[in-house]
């Protein structure tokens, strides 16, 4: 079977849930506390390896794979309902890379192995938890959090025991299906093969798979040809096998394969490996005792065969399992550490007039919160003290009425007195989370100017330049 190798596809998390605004009813209680629960997580995209090689093939039909979105947090404290993770079924073998980075994701080399490369949003908190002695009744609620998209590269570099390595025609298909289950096209040309192909040797209750490597020419480990390409896939075996021509130069051609070998990766000389010396049908036994002689040098096992007649086949299947290294167990590697943006907090004049403030952190917050609510706004101040928002804003000369953006939202900056006295008094950042309906110089578009509050604490996290 010729083998898809390589797809570029998109995956992105589920969505968190928001999360849910209600009050609890009772009948002698008319005005409940708040009982919104939190939105559930949103699913995650999970890679997981399995024992078949084509399996790649049957992502080919789609671009997108999108993890379940949380379900929304209910009354009564429900939880929303985790979204349902995406699980695909990739061959083992294969390595994900994300195309922008160029992060490696995940190297899936065992079967049932499974990396995350798409990882939900996170569901928002419920009314509920923003209720405190001075906020009895929260009428906001936070949103769930998008999950992470990724341009994925899913590569296969085949994990075969064994692997052909010859010249074009030298008759690596033709041992292939001679050998194994495996039925390549063949055909009396070169570049009949243009992916590995690969098959399964049995003996017995053993067996082990065998690919066919083509592509390997001189100058291959310079990207001549297709090369590199094919080169890659040797990469993981644990067997060489040479298949040289007995009638085409075999001693020369076997140092040729050997010094694109090196020069592609030197470790692979110390492989185990043999000389498959094919078409003996087609030569007089003194000519492949020469051969043979020739070939003794190399110190490598020679197997004399004809992939077309099925001489020395048996000899040849022998030494291959005596041979054959035991897999060895490899621990399933750490997952990567997840890497930490540092995006600070900081101001710049926004093109339209007024003030941008960047930074993922303030960001990412205020998308969680509806700016048209004058709740969530009361609330989002105690952040933006915390992260020195308002310290920043005035550093860069904004003035009363400035209109100032964070994210999608707009917020109009009030300036007042007294900021410089509450700058050591400043709230911990951990702190304004709980911080009730603090007032501080930005309000939502249109509110009413509250009371003029002080500056910023958590500065540490928000140093940048105004
Ligand atoms: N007489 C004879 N012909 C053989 C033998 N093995 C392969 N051939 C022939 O040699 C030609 C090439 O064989 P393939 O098996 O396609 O060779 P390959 O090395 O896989 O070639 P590429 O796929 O092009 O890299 C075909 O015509 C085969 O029938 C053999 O043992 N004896």
């Amino acid at each position: 079977m010729a083998l898809r190798d390589i797809l570029d596809i998109t995956v992105q998390g589920g969505k968190g849930g928001d999360g849910g605004l209600s009050f609890l009813r009772l009948k002698y209680l008319p005005k409940g506390g708040p009982d919104g629960g939190h939105g559930g997580d949103g699913g995650d995209v999970v890679l997981e390896a399995i024992d078949d090689v084509t399996s790649l093939e049957r992502l080919v039909s789609r671009r997108l794979y999108r993890a379940g979105t949380g379900g929304q947090g209910e009354g009564r404290n429900r939880t929303g309902a985790r979204g349902e993770d995406v699980v695909l079924k990739v061959p083992v073998g294969t390595v994900a890379t994300d195309l922008d980075t160029g992060e490696r994701l995940a190297d899936l080399t065992e079967v049932g192995q499974r990396a995350l490369v798409a990882r939900g949003g996170l569901g928002g908190r419920g009314n509920a938890s923003f209720a405190s002695s001075r906020r009895r009744t929260p009428r906001f609620a936070e949103r769930g959090t998008p999950g992470e998209t990724r341009r994925l590269r899913l590569e296969l570099r085949t994990i075969a025991d064994a692997g052909l390595v010859g010249y074009p025609n030298a008759g690596k298909s033709s041992l292939l299906a001679a050998l194994s289950n495996a039925r390549p096209q063949i055909a009396s040309y070169p570049f009949t093969t243009l992916s590995p192909n690969l098959g399964v040797v049995e003996r017995g209750l053993e067996r082990f798979t065998l690919a066919d490597i083509p592509g390997i020419i001189e100058g291959a480990s310079e990207g001549k040809g297709l090369g590199l390409e094919f080169l890659r896939h040797i990469s993981r075996t644990r067997l060489l096998v040479f298949v040289l021509d007995v009638a085409e130069a075999p001693a020369q051609t076997l140092e040729a394969l050997r010094h694109e070998l090196r020069a592609y990766d030197p470790s692979l000389l110390t492989l185990p490996a043999l000389i498959a010396l094919n078409k003996v049908d087609l030569a007089a036994p003194s000519e492949v005792a020469a051969a043979v002689a020739e070939l003794t040098p190399f110190g490598l096992p020679v197997l004399p065969v004809s992939a077309l007649e099925g001489a020395g086949l048996e000899a040849l299947k022998g030494t291959l399992f005596d041979l054959l290294p035991q897999r060895p167990q490899r621990p399933a590697p750490a997952p990567a550490p997840r890497r930490v943006v540092v995006d600070p907090v900081r101001v710049e004049r926004h093109e339209r007039g007024g003030w941008r403030v960047l930074g993922r952190d303030v960001t990412e917050l205020v998308a969680r919160f509806d700016a048209s609510n004058r709740e969530a706004v009361a609330y989002l101040q105690g952040h933006f003290i915390a992260l020195g928002v308002y310290k920043l804003l005035k550093r860069a000369g904004a003035e009363a009425g400035d209109d100032v953006w964070i994210g999608d939202a707009v917020f109009e900056y009030f300036d007042e007195a007294g900021e410089a006295d509450a700058e050591d008094s400043a709230p911990e950042a951990d702190a304004a989370a709980d911080d009730d309906d603090a007032p501080a110089p930005l309000a939502a578009e249109g509110d009413g100017a509250p009371e003029p509050v002080g500056a910023a604490g958590g500065d540490g996290v928000a140093e940048g330049d105004g």
